[in-house]
């Protein structure tokens, strides 16, 4: 008796997009791409000099394109020897490839409908309906007579296990690394990007009362902390906090920030920490400057002994959760029944953003690939 094939077909898709934030590659990129990614956001001046000076710290380059161009590479690997015949494209918001570019190349090529992965796991204006703004307004600067592909985004995927399960072994990679005298009463300090109070007040859908991006972080990492009670067979008390904070001053945003806790939990008596950087994806510039340059400096400064946890980045779980993610999809598109990985309490996540979701603070401005296009609030 044979068992089922496994479900390889990406049909109705014809492409993969791999969709990214983007980064500069030396000296000359900083500014512009500052200027690309702050235009018309009200960040004050002071910040982005600062911000600027964190990139020239690594020689103006930012470490986040050569890993998209290293996650491409096993990702085109993993869905080749799969048999997933699809190719795979890229496209960033705020630097070369430009989704826009990326998209009139896909045009030329033929490509009619393609999924999209987003290098961002959560719900929150910023870490999902700014991309799909971004989207809309790169099919809309396509060349005249460009047919631009239809375009799905694959579900988030911050409770999938493909990227949990790393974050699981990094940790307790990360704990086994510190001192045997300090292990055992670490506490595990999760991390994520913060944002203003009130993009997490107005994230998720709108009849779920708000706060999804908050809400989402608090259970990724209670079920890494729960593994991790599992493994040592000891219960590291664990938090929430945030880094990069930017904006005005006066303008609320989440706390507390990982170097105040930091602080705090010095102050409190406890031994060491794993900072864990549940909100990133990989190494990037918030995780090698916000996190293993200033925090870790400050864990330095108070005599903590600290250690950071890896990212998802390249693990081929990882890579792997994208397969799975496009052949979930794919059959979803079909009309057929699919099972939906996930872990936690919050189940998995719709196929098309909701109305209204993760409003923009600033006003609507027009989305592609929610439940309604392209204006959804
Ligand atoms: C939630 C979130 C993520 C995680 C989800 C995701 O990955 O998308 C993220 C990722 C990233 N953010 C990045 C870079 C920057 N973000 C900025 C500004 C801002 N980020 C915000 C939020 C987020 N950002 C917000 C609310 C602002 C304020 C301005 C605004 O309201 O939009 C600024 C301007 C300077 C400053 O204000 O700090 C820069 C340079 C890079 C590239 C890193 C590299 O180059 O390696 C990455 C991956
Ligand atoms: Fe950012």
């Amino acid at each position: 008796m044979s068992s089922p094939a496994p479900n390889v077909d990406p049909a109705p898709y014809d492409a993969l997009l791999l969709v990214s934030f983007g980064g500069p590659e030396g000296p000359d990129d900083v500014v512009p791409f500052l200027e690309n990614v702050t235009r018309g956001r009200g960040i004050p001046r002071e910040r982005l000099e600062q911000v600027g000076e964190h990139y020239y710290l690594f020689g103006g380059k930012s470490p986040i394109n050569d890993q998209n161009r290293a996650f491409l590479k096993e990702l085109r690997a993993d869905l080749a020897e799969a048999g997933v015949d699809l190719p795979v494209y890229w496209g960033n918001r705020n630097w070369d490839p430009y989704l826009t570019e990326t998209l009139a190349q896909m045009a030329a090529d033929g490509v009619r409908r393609a999924a999209c992965f987003m290098t961002s796991a959560y719900s929150s204006w910023s870490s999902c309906r700014q991309y799909r703004e971004n989207l809309f307004a790169a099919v809309e600067g396509l060349p005249e007579g460009a047919t631009a592909p239809k375009l799905d985004k694959l579900r988030h995927y911050f409770n999938h296990p493909g990227f949990v399960e790393p974050v699981v072994d990094a940790t307790l990679a990360a704990l086994a690394d510190l001192p045997d005298d300090v292990r055992d009463g670490a506490h595990l300090v999760f991390v994520t990007h913060s944002i203003p109070t009130q993009m997490n007040d107005l994230s998720g859908p709108p009849d779920q009362g708000g706060g999804a991006y908050v809400r989402q972080h608090l259970d990724v990492a209670e079920v890494i902390a729960d593994r991790v009670r599992t493994e040592t067979e000891r219960a590291h008390p664990h938090e929430l906090v945030y880094c990069s904070r930017s904006g005005a001053p006066h303008v609320p945003w989440l706390e507390p920030d990982v170097n105040d806790h930091l602080a705090a939990l010095k102050e409190q008596g406890v031994p060491a920490v794993v900072m864990v950087p549940v909100g990133f994806v990989s190494d990037h510039m918030e995780v090698i400057y916000d996190l293993d340059t200033e925090a870790m400096a400050t864990a330095e400064e108070l005599g903590l002994p600290a250690r950071r946890a890896a990212t998802a980045g390249t693990d081929p779980r990882f890579v792997r959760a994208v397969r799975d993610l496009l052949l979930e999809r794919a059959a979803v598109e079909r009309g057929e029944e699919v099972a939906r990985a996930a872990v936690g309490s919050i189940g998995p996540m719709w196929d098309r953003c909701p109305v209204g979701c993760c409003a923009n603070p600033r006003g609507a401005v027009p989305t592609l690939t929610g439940e309604r296009e392209p204006i959804d609030q």
